[in-house]
């Protein structure tokens, strides 16, 4: 599976003039995968971490449970699943439109690959179209691919910067995702206010500090 997301995440944003190389559209590389049939063994294996924890698997309320288990678990990484040509099915569209377009407040599902646990925030996007726009249900989209999947924050935040970069060749992009992580609040340091910021800014955002400043100021409450 690494392989898998190493293959959406070597693109860059167009600089400011526009001028930059065409990018080669890489989500043919990534491969479909069907997971279904590992429900059986993964039942299996919840099975035994429902004994270990020292439950019985058999009495009534948890009979069911570890399919549960494994269905939720495979919905909550559904993201291996699916591609960039997938979600988008083709809602590209020229547009002359070189205004800032902004998503914010995405909501956000991950899980922490250290932990296993959830991670959970919101995702706001701003690019600046260079002839083309997406789909604005398509950013949300975007950002249900990487996030649902075993993840660390920083890389799911560059991963949705790239895929809107491969989409549609935009002159800049910005993304940024706060979140708070389970694994800092319900176990180790039990931080529950503890948020977590990550930004990532490709060509003009990167650049051009005007760029940058409106899209933080739009993405403000
Ligand atoms: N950078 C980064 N770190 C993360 C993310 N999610 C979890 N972590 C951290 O991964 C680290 C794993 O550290 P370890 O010392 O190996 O694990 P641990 O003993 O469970 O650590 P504690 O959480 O401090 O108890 C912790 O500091 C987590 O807070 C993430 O998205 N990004
Ligand atoms: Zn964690």
């Amino acid at each position: 599976m690494a392989d898998q997301l190493h293959s959406d995440s070597d693109s860059t944003a167009h600089g400011c003039n526009g001028n930059a190389k065409k990018q080669q559209d890489a989500t043919s590389i990534v491969e479909r995968r069907q997971r279904d049939h590992l429900l059986g063994e993964m039942s299996s294996a919840y099975k035994s971490v429902i004994s270990m924890v020292g439950e019985n698997p058999e009495r009534q309320g948890l009979k069911k449970t570890p399919e549960r288990a494994a269905k939720a678990m495979l919905f909550f990484t559904k993201g291996y699943d699916e591609t960039l040509d997938d979600v988008l099915n083709e809602a590209i569209f020229d547009e002359d439109h070189d205004e800032m377009v902004v998503v914010k407040d995405i909501e956000m599902f991950s899980i922490c690959e250290h932990h296993m646990v959830p991670f959970i925030g919101k995702v706001s996007i701003g690019y600046l179209p260079n002839k083309r726009v997406l789909g604005i249900s398509k950013l949300a989209r975007i950002v249900e691919i990487y996030s649902r999947r075993m993840q660390v924050q920083e890389r799911l935040t560059k991963q949705i910067a790239m895929a809107i970069t491969k989409a549609v060749q935009p002159n800049g992009v910005g993304v940024v995702v706060e979140a708070t992580h389970m694994c800092m609040v319900m176990r180790g340091v039990q931080k529950i206010n503890a948020v977590t910021v990550t930004s990532t800014m490709l060509g003009c955002l990167r650049d051009d500090p005007k760029s940058r400043e409106e899209f933080l100021s739009l993405i403000k409450k």
